[in-house]
């Protein structure tokens, strides 16, 4: 097994679930939104479960949604190899008619890092991926008079992050998921995101290492260190940014917390 297989699994993995997702809402249609979001968060979950037991069987697997009972095996603990994915992130937004950001999740942790991932984003027609990481936007001061965009939650927003939107000089974007969120900083359309009061390990380890291996920052809002795998797999609050804006972005934020 390679490097560059598990970069490739993650990508063909996440871009199917997404293409099944696809489907599913075709087939389901919008006129129950909680039954949508009920078939699609269980198929996808299904299918990637499945996946992964027939094509990585000794590597351990935590879902969102996996049982309580799943989550506290022990052998996630001392595993060497543990795929962390989120079948469908950004349900609700999977839910509404004409939305596109809604995503699928595929990452995994290797001894203490993220190594590979990928973030579908189905209903774009893109995946974005470790395999070939994209290319970050460079930043450019002189526009905008310096102004520039922070995605936040359209309904969880942090609720400090009008003052720090003030701050910084930014204007906040609603995004739906975490996954559409990291990968509109990647692709140019927002330059950071922000999030604190509650989020997963599966929230974010895919875009975190897809973000990572463009070069992208991101950690807590406090600057230290995303850390997966934990037996507490939430993951509260995070900072993705283009690297030239992680330190204002920081200094805002301990300001504000002051
Ligand atoms: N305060 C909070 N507590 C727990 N999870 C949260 C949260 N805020 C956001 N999340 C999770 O983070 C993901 C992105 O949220 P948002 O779209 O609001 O930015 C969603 O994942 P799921 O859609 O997989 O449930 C959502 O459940
Ligand atoms: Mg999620």
């Amino acid at each position: 097994m390679t490097i560059r297989d598990d970069h490739a699994l993650a990508a063909d993995l996440a871009t199917e679930a997404g293409e099944r997702l696809l489907e599913t809402r075709r087939r389901t249609g919008f006129a129950d939104a909680a039954a949508l979001r009920a078939e699609g968060d269980r198929s996808a979950h299904v299918f990637l479960m499945e996946s992964l037991a027939r094509l990585r069987p000794s590597d351990c697997v935590l879902s969102e949604e996996a049982t309580r009972e799943e989550r506290l095996d022990p052998r996630r603990q001392s595993a060497s190899r543990v795929w962390i994915v989120d079948p469908l992130d950004g349900t609700r937004e999977f839910s509404e008619e004409g939305r596109a950001d809604w995503a699928v999740h595929v990452a995994l942790w290797d001894r203490g890092a993220l190594t590979a991932g990928a973030v579908a984003l189905p209903a774009q027609g893109r995946t974005l991926t470790t395999a070939e990481p994209p290319t970050l936007p460079a930043f450019d001061p002189a526009a905008n008079n310096g102004r520039f965009r922070i995605a936040v939650s359209r309904t969880r927003p942090p609720e400090f992050v009008q003052k720090l939107a003030y701050l910084v000089g930014a204007d906040l974007v609603p995004i739906g998921s975490a996954g559409a969120k990291i990968s509109a900083v990647l692709t140019g359309e927002v330059e950071a995101y922000v999030h604190a009061g509650g989020q997963y390990e599966w929230d974010s380890a895919a875009p975190v290492a897809v973000a990572q291996a463009a070069g992208a920052h991101a950690s807590r809002i406090d600057g230290s260190p995303l850390t997966y795998n934990q037996v507490d797999p939430s993951l509260p609050d995070i900072l993705v940014s283009l690297p030239d804006l992680a330190s204002a972005l920081l200094a805002g934020i301990r300001d504000l917390h002051r």
